[in-house]
């Protein structure tokens, strides 16, 4: 397809998309059974009606390719009619487990894919990682593909700007980047080259988000959407209202609700926790080399999120 074509029947991804949780059992195998109901309790109590899937929340890379294509097919079967966007994120250290995986995207209707850089061994530059995301979309070639920056876990720090430079002469079907930095020079430089190319850009540092919605993103990819989507929504809407206090007052207590969780060590697997918790859907333990986290130390967070949550 053209790079045109392509753009004019593409759904934009924009809003709120929760980075889901991969639910276990307590033996630690994927459990698929809960999928439905999470679906609808993002949709019923959350407002949130894209998810990510397979990503750092989902403990994406700790799963094998075949758990992998079982989630992603449960959320896109659940999802069908009511999920807006269900995006799935094939990264993976093997370039060919991520073709296969992004082969497998296209064929359950995924909206969209993602790729991290490979963190073992790393792309030596800008050239190498747009190469490797090039083939993996060769694999799916009609499917949005987009770039997950997130140097904080693959240790790349490449910066996305450069990645993106040029990328639409080799990758079609590019449409935007999920940005995970905290680098607000470089994401600016993303919003004005995915602007150009009406791509989004997801932001994916949930604490810091009004900082990118005035630098322009078109909206957010989190974990804490999950069980903060309804707040945080409040918080885009002010923000598009260009009402400041209301966005920053807002923005500033979500601080420090993260703040605390952090401060008690806030991990994949405490938050996996943590939205057990505040949703009553039982998404088991993480898997090693995460541990699992104390109940008393979820509830105390979870406490937290739900004061926030009640006093707006
Ligand atoms: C490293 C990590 O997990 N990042 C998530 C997405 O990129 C975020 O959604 C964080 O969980 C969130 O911002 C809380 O710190
Ligand atoms: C936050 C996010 O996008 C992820 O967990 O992959």
């Amino acid at each position: 397809m053209k790079e045109e074509e392509m753009s004019r029947s593409v759904k934009k991804l924009t809003g709120l998309v929760a980075a889901t949780f991969t639910p276990l059992t307590a033996e630690g195998e994927i459990n698929l059974s809960v999928i439905g109901p999470y679906i609808d309790y993002l949709i019923e109590k959350q407002n949130v009606k894209s998810v990510f899937v397979n990503g750092t929340t989902g403990e994406g890379c700790s799963l094998t390719v075949d758990e992998r294509k079982q989630i992603a097919a449960a959320w896109c079967q659940h999802g069908k009619g009511k999920l807006e966007q269900v995006v799935v994120h094939v990264g993976c250290m093997s370039i060919k487990d991520s073709q296969e995986l992004a082969r497998h995207a296209a064929s359950i209707g995924a909206d969209g894919i993602a790729v991290i850089s490979p963190s073992f061994f790393k792309p030596i530059n800008a050239d190498a990682l747009r190469l490797f995301i090039k083939e993996v979309s060769t694999s799916a070639p009609d499917v949005p593909m987009y770039y997950y920056h997130i140097p904080g876990m693959t240790g790349v720090e490449l910066e996305a700007a450069d990645v993106l430079n040029g990328i639409e002469q080799m990758i079609p079907s590019f449409q935007g980047v999920k940005y995970s930095g905290t680098d607000l020079r470089d994401l600016g430089q993303c919003v004005c080259y995915c602007q150009s190319h009406k791509w989004s850009v997801l932001f994916g540092v949930d604490e810091q988000l009004l900082g990118a919605l005035v630098l322009g993103v078109h909206g957010a990819v989190g974990s804490t959407y999950n069980y903060l989507g309804l707040i945080v929504n409040q918080m885009l809407s002010a923000f598009d209202n260009c009402n400041h206090m209301q966005s920053r007052a807002l923005q500033l207590e979500f601080m420090e609700v993260i703040t605390f969780a952090k401060n008690l060590g806030f991990d994949v697997g405490v938050n996996k926790q943590v939205m057990s918790e505040v949703s009553g859907l039982v998404l088991g333990p993480p898997r090693l080399p995460l541990l699992p986290c104390p109940v008393s130390k979820a509830q105390a967070i979870a406490q937290k999120i739900k004061d926030f949550s009640q006093r707006h």
